[in-house]
C-alpha cells in the first residue's frame, strides 16, 4: 500500500500512533486472519470472475463506476488477475493530495490540496478493530471527561444476521480520523472487504471536491448508532445543518 501520510503524522504534534490500515486487538484477532479464495483470472476480472460476481462495487480508472446493493469485495493476494484489475483500488492506499489543517470550530480537519473527482477513493477510516464491550467502555471513558469521540460503529445486515465492525482510531489510526462531520457531506462511506472478514471503512467522494475544500462525511451514516452521552453543536455551516453533532461515529 502506498501511504504518504505516515511521515506527516509521525513528525507532527499528534497524540496517536500511525497505522495505514485497521488492525485487530486480542479480542478481535480471531477473525482477522480469515483469508478469501482468489480468482483464477489471467488479466482484468470480468463478469465471469467469482470476485466480480460477488461484489457490489466495480472501479474503472480509480473511481467507482458501478455500485449495487451487495457487500463489496476487492480482489486479494490469492487472486491471479492483473495487478491493476478493476476490483482493486482501496488496497493501493489513500488519495495523496490531502492535508490536515486546524479549523476554527471543529479542531483539526482533512482538506483537499487539489481537485478530487467524484466517486474517488479518499482514504480508509483506520484504527483498532475492537469488540462491543470495549467500545462502550472506551466511549464512556472519553465522554465523561468531555473528550471527542473517534469510535466508528458500523452495522451490516445480511438476511436476519447483523455484523458489527467497530473501529477506534483514538490511539492508533490514520489520516481518516481527521475527517469531520457535515450535514451535507462530500463523501460517503463504503465497507469493503479485501483480505479478511472485517471490512475496511472507506471514504469515497460523492461529488467533485475542489482544492482547499474540507473533506467530510455524515457521522450518522452507515447505521453507526450509539447512545449519545454528550451534546456537541455541529459547526458544518451547511444550510440543512441539524445543529447538533451526533457523537455517534
Ligand atoms: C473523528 S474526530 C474529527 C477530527 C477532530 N476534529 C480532531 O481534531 O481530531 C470527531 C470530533 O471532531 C469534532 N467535530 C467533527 N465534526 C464536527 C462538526 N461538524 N462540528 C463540530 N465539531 C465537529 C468533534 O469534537 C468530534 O467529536
Amino acid at each position: 500500500m502506498n501511504d504518504p501520510y505516515e511521515s506527516l503524522i509521525s513528525s507532527g504534534n499528534y497524540s496517536f500512533l500511525y497505522t495505514p490500515t485497521s488492525i485487530p486487538t486480542n479480542e478481535t484477532e480471531e477473525y482477522f486472519n480469515e483469508e478469501y479464495v482468489g480468482c483464477l483470472c489471467t488479466d482484468i476480472c470480468r463478469a465471469d470472475c467469482p470476485c466480480y460476481s460477488r461484489t457490489g462495487t466495480i472501479y474503472e480508472d480509480g473511481r467507482i463506476v458501478q455500485i449495487n446493493d451487495m457487500p463489496s469485495y476487492e480482489c486479494n493476494a490469492n487472486c491471479s488477475c492483473a495487478s491493476k484489475c478493476s476490483l482493486k483500488l482501496v488496497q493501493f492506499g489513500p488519495n495523496s493530495n490531502m492535508d490536515i489543517r486546524w479549523t476554527e470550530k471543529k479542531g483539526y480537519g482533512l482538506f483537499a490540496k487539489s481537485r478530487i473527482p467524484k466517486d474517488s477513493f479518499i482514504c480508509e477510516y483506520a484504527g483498532e478493530i475492537i469488540g462491543k464491550n470495549e467500545a462502550e467502555l472506551r466511549y464512556h471513558n472519553r465522554a465523561v471527561v468531555g473528550e471527542s469521540n473517534y469510535i466508528f460503529w458500523a452495522r451490516e445486515h445480511f438476511g436476519d444476521k447483523t455484523i458489527e465492525t467497530i473501529i477506534d482510531p483514538t490511539s492508533i489510526g490514520n489520516i481518516g480520523r481527521f475527517a469531520n462531520h457535515s450535514c451535507k457531506p462530500n463523501c460517503n462511506l463504503l465497507l469493503i472487504r479485501i483480505d479478511c472478514a472485517y471490512p475496511k471503512v472507506c471514504l469515497f467522494s460523492n461529488r467533485i471536491i475542489d482544492a482547499e475544500q474540507e473533506i467530510t462525511f455524515d457521522y450518522g451514516s452507515c447505521e453507526s448508532v450509539q447512545p449519545s452521552l454528550i451534546e456537541n453543536p455541529c459547526h458544518c455551516e451547511e444550510a440543512n445543518c441539524k445543529g447538533k453533532l451526533t457523537e455517534d461515529l
